[in-house]
This record gives structure tokens, sequence and C-alpha cells, in this order.
């Protein structure tokens, strides 16, 4: 079936622009009649105040020129200023559904550097909006209005404009082909440069302690000296063709002089024809000079835009939906084969467990068993190649995550904090409710370390969280998965950074969330956190080796009978086979 062609968001919003575009081409009238003034002037002066050698005139006149060219230019002002405001309004556009879709396209696995090249492209376009190059394009069609009256002068003055254009266009398009390809290079080459320079400096630290810098350095030197000498072949080739294209200009006004005078003196034309022809024949070829001096920016621009448009083709903007209740907390996988988004590998294979609101789940299994892909579909930032994860019935990963957010917590395996304060951070950015951070902190114990900081919640955690420890940073993402008490809580090795007491500040969290009736998901290579939790999930190899009751679970793991119920009020769990688990740190809590 032929699939209908998706619409064009960027070509929309251009075409948006046209009551700025039409604003402009008036005053591009204007300023193209205008332009003629000095070559007027120079023809007025030549004919009546030579000849009449009359003072009063030539003043009459300069002050008329003089007024001109201040009308000229304070239209061309105006004119970039309006085409500046259509450059910010398509920014305002579209802004927002770039950043959005950047976001989008990065959850999908597209490498940081593609999803970041869209905000760049948007950059792109919107400074080829406002450039002087779109002027030059509304040029354009009035410079054929004067190249019609050049033939009308004489056909010869014409056809050599004409072949001047000619030539001046071939230049251009050679110089387009030779400098594609290494333009293209050196912009790869920059962003790659660019990003391993960052990368650098973000693991600084490891790269001292290990005496890396030197190696670090010589890859920079390398990938820097690729993509400057690309630059350097294409601005050799581009100054060299600018050169040329200057001086067809210049042979051309000459020419045309050249050729008027030769006219004149046959009798085919008039006195001041001979001048008349040499000046307009330059501003025909002025805007394709300006086009052709310019054209890397207008090919950028395309380039940027069909990147751009495609993007936005490939992450369509997610459809407002009916508002969903508040969920319970009722989970149910049903049937989930998953991979990482882009890949057909296969990490969970086939997937399904329920959990009732409320209740809490621990899954365990070895490394690389899948458990952080599950976490990531569980709370919706992955979807499923088959099946469905369901809370309260919805599917998660379809459903608003703005409205979905203030009801789930995650705690991701690798930490991620923000730049901002403790209480911006555990209030997940929006306004803080201090009554709300106040609360999450208490649970996850950090009110003591926040009261010897003196400025307490306001303190900033730096970039990441790069004030902070590492168990700090584990106890503020924690606060932030449980602020405002969430139904619905998924938590990745939640103390995998944590000493004794933050272990024990995470188990009193759990039991104040499982007495508040959150359904808590908690994946965990260590045996304290067992004790809290009543259902276990043993994952090997991306598939259920074991689910159920946590001590039915334990006791098949262990090959012995199940426990009767009364023994789950006071759990004992001890490792199962096959399943490393880390012992208690600091006994039971
Ligand atoms: N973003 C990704 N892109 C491609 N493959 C991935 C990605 N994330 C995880 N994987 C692969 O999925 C498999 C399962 O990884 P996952 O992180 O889910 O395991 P895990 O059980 O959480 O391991 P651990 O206990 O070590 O954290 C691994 O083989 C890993 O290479």
């Amino acid at each position: 079936m032929v699939q209908p062609e998706k619409k064009s968001e960027v070509r929309e919003v251009l075409y948006s622009l046209s009551p700025w575009i039409i604003r402009v081409l008036l005053f591009s009238i204007v300023t193209n009649i205008l332009v003629l003034a000095p070559s007027g002037y120079m023809l007025e002066v030549y004919d009546r105040v030579v000849n009449s050698r009359n003072h009063q005139t030539l003043l009459m006149l300069t002050l008329l020129v003089v007024g001109l060219y201040i009308m000229l230019e304070a239209l061309e002002w105006v004119r970039s200023g309006v085409m500046r405001e259509a450059a910010s309004a398509f920014d305002e556009r579209l802004r927002r559904r770039v950043f959005d879709t950047a976001f989008a396209a990065r959850l999908k696995n597209l490498p940081v550097g593609n999803a970041a090249q869209m905000t760049g492209d948007l950059r792109t376009i919107r400074e080829a909006i406002g450039a002087h190059v779109t002027l030059s394009f509304m040029d354009a069609p009035l410079a054929l209005l004067v190249l019609v009256i050049l033939f009308l002068m004489h056909p010869l003055l014409g056809w050599f404009s004409v072949i001047g254009a000619v030539i001046q266009v071939v230049i251009g398009v050679i110089n387009e082909r030779r400098i594609k390809e290494p333009m293209m290079l050196a912009s790869r080459g920059s962003t790659a440069s660019q990003m391993y320079a960052g990368s650098v400096l973000r693991n600084a630290q490891v790269i001292r302690s290990m005496g890396m810098l030197g190696n670090m350095r010589t890859r920079w030197l390398a990938k820097q000296r690729e993509f400057l000498a690309s630059q350097a072949d294409a601005s050799d080739t581009a100054g060299a063709n600018a050169s040329l294209s200057k001086l067809v200009q210049s042979l051309l006004g000459s020419s045309l002089l050249g050729i008027g005078c030769w006219l004149t003196l046959e009798g085919n034309l008039g006195g001041s024809g001979m001048i008349v022809g040499s000046i307009l024949g330059g501003k025909v070829l002025s805007p394709l000079v300006q086009i052709i001096a310019n054209w890397r920016q207008v090919e950028s621009a395309r380039e940027a835009f069909a990147r751009l448009d495609g993007m936005l083709k490939a992450f369509p903007a997610e459809e407002k939906k009916m508002p969903l209740p508040p969920p319970k907390g009722a989970l149910s996988v049903e049937g989930v084969i998953a991979g990482a988004p882009g890949s057909q590998a296969q990490i969970l294979k086939g997937i399904a467990f329920r959990v009732a609101p409320g209740d809490s789940l621990a899954v365990v299994g070895p490394s690389a068993s899948g458990k952080t892909t599950l976490a990531r579909l569980l709370t919706g930032v992955w979807s499923p190649m088959s099946g469905k994860v369901r809370l309260d019935g919805s599917d998660i990963y379809s459903w608003n995550k703005e409205e979905l957010g203030p009801h789930v917590g995650y705690l991701p395996q690798a930490v991620e904090l923000f730049d901002g304060t403790i209480a911006e951070n555990v209030a997940r950015f929006g306004a803080p409710d201090p009554q709300k951070v106040q609360e999450a902190c208490r649970m996850v114990g950090l009110e003591a370390f926040i009261a010897t900081l003196p400025d307490g919640y306001d303190t900033p955690v730096g970039d990441d969280g790069a004030f902070l420890s590492g168990g700090q940073r584990q106890r503020v993402a924690l606060a932030r998965a449980i602020y405002g008490m969430p139904r619905f809580v998924v938590l990745d090795e939640p103390n995998s950074n944590l000493d004794n007491d933050g272990d024990a500040a995470l188990i009193g969290t759990l039991r104040e969330l499982k007495a508040a009736g959150t359904t808590v998901i908690v994946m965990t290579h260590r045996m304290n956190v067992l004790s809290v939790v009543e259902y276990m999930l043993v994952l090997i190899d991306g598939q259920i080796k074991q689910f159920g009751p946590r001590d039915q679970v334990l006791s098949a793991l262990r090959g012995e009978q199940p426990p009767k119920p009364s023994s789950a009020s006071k759990p004992q769990p001890q490792p199962p086979k096959g399943v490393s688990l880390e012992p208690v740190k600091g006994g039971q809590p």
C-alpha cells in the first residue's frame, strides 16, 4: 500500500512567514529603484551641470541624491530587520517541537550528536533566513527587469550581460561541486572533535589519575588536523573562485562601457546610454554575485532543512489524548519481547507477570540478564517489540508522560542529576513543594546531611551532581523518585552506592512506600532488599526463571519445600543457588 506523504512541518512554518516575505518584497522594489540613484545623479550632473555650469542645479541634485541615499539605507535597514524578525518567528514556531524531537530521538538510542544536530540545523536555517543572501534572492527578479531594459536599449548590451551571468553561474556551480565534499568532512570532523574534547573534559579525573592525557591529546590533535585540512581545502577553492567571480564582474562592467561607447560611435546608442548600460549591467550581476558568494550558506540551509524535516517526519508530534485517571498501580506485563531501540536483538524474550496495587517485587538475576531493560520498559522509556506493559490497564509507553510523571517514580541505575539545587532536583524541576521535598529527603535519610549545608535545600548539586558523593547522589535521586509519593515506583539497583546507613534508610523508604500503598519494583543484587518485598522474579538471559511470593521463589531456588505462609512475616532470605546476591551489609535491618 502506498503510504501518504507525511506533511512537511518545516515547509509549513516557512510558508507561514509569507507576511514578512511580502513586506520585504515590497521594500525590495523601492530599494532596487533607489539603487539606481547614483547612476541618475552622474548622468544628470554630466547632462545638466557640466553643460549649463549651474551651481544651484548641482546643489539641488546633490541634496536630492543624499536624501535618496539616506532613504535607501533606511529601507535596507528595515528590510534586514524584517527578515531577522521572520528568522526569529521561524525559530520560535519550531524550537519546542525540535527540542522534544531531539529528546525522543535520543530515547530511541540515536547518538547524542545526531539528536543535538537538530538544534544546530534549526540555527542554520534561522541564520540563513536572516542573512543577506536571502535579500539577494529577493533582488534577483528585479535584476531580470534591469536585463529587459538593457535588451531594449540594445540587444548587444543584453547579451553581454547574459554571458556575464552565465559565466558567474558556471563558476558558482564548479565551486559548489569542488567544496561540497571537503565542507561536509570539515563539518562532521568539527562536530566529532568537539564531542571528543567534551568527553575528555567530562572524564578529566580518570584521565589524570591514569596518565592518559598524552594519548587522549594525540587523538584530539589528529581529529583537529583532519577537519582543519578539509576546511583549508574548501576555503582555498572558494577563495580562488571568489576572485575569478570578481574578475568577471569587473571585466563585464568595463566591457559594457566599451560596447556602449562603440554603439554610440556607430550611432546606435544615445550619449548617456553607454554610461547607463555599464551601470545597469553591474546591477544585473550584483544579486547573482551575492548569491554565488554565499552559496555555501544556502546549501547548508538546504541540507539542514532536509535533515530537520526528515527527523520531524520520523518522530511525529504526540497526539493529544483524553487524559487518563491517575493510576492505582496495577502492573501487568503481557508477553513482552524487547530489545534496545533500533536493534533487532532480543534482550527480553517473552516476559509476562502481574503485580497488584501496593505490592512490591524484587527482580534479581545475573549481570546482563535484562533487569535494566525491564526497568526501562516498566517506566515506558522503551517500547516492546511485541507485547504490552500496562499500568491500570493502559499501555504505559503511550501514556502522556507529562500527565503520568507525577504518579511514577524511577531511579535509574546510572544516577543522573541536573545542574540545580537539591530541592529543584528532588522536585523534578517543577515548582518545589517544600513540605514534599522535606518529606522525600527525610524518607531517604538525607535530612541530617542537608542540615549541615549552609544553604540547606537550596544548595546547588553541580553538573550531574558533581558536588555530591556517589551515595548522596543516589539518595537525592531516590528522593526525586519518591517525591509526592507516586503510586508506582521502579528502583534500579537503588543501593549500589549506599553504605550501611544508606541501606537502612532505603529499607525504611521501601517500608514507608509499602505502608502508603505504592507499587514498588526493585531491581537488585542485594539480599537485604528481599526482606521487605512480597514477590520475587528471577530473570536469567531475558527470561523469567522464577516468579511468585518471595519465600516460595527462594525455596524453589534452593530446591526446598516452600515455607508456610506465616514465615513471610519474619523473612530470613538466604542467597539462592544460581543467583548471585550480595549478603546483607550490616546485618538484618
Ligand atoms: N542501550 C543499549 N543498547 C544496546 N544494547 C543494550 C543497551 N542497554 C543494554 N543493552 C544490552 O542488553 C543486555 C541486558 O542489559 P541490562 O542492562 O538490561 O542488564 P542488567 O540485568 O540490568 O545488568 P546489570 O545487573 O549488570 O546491570 C546486555 O547484553 C546489554 O549489552
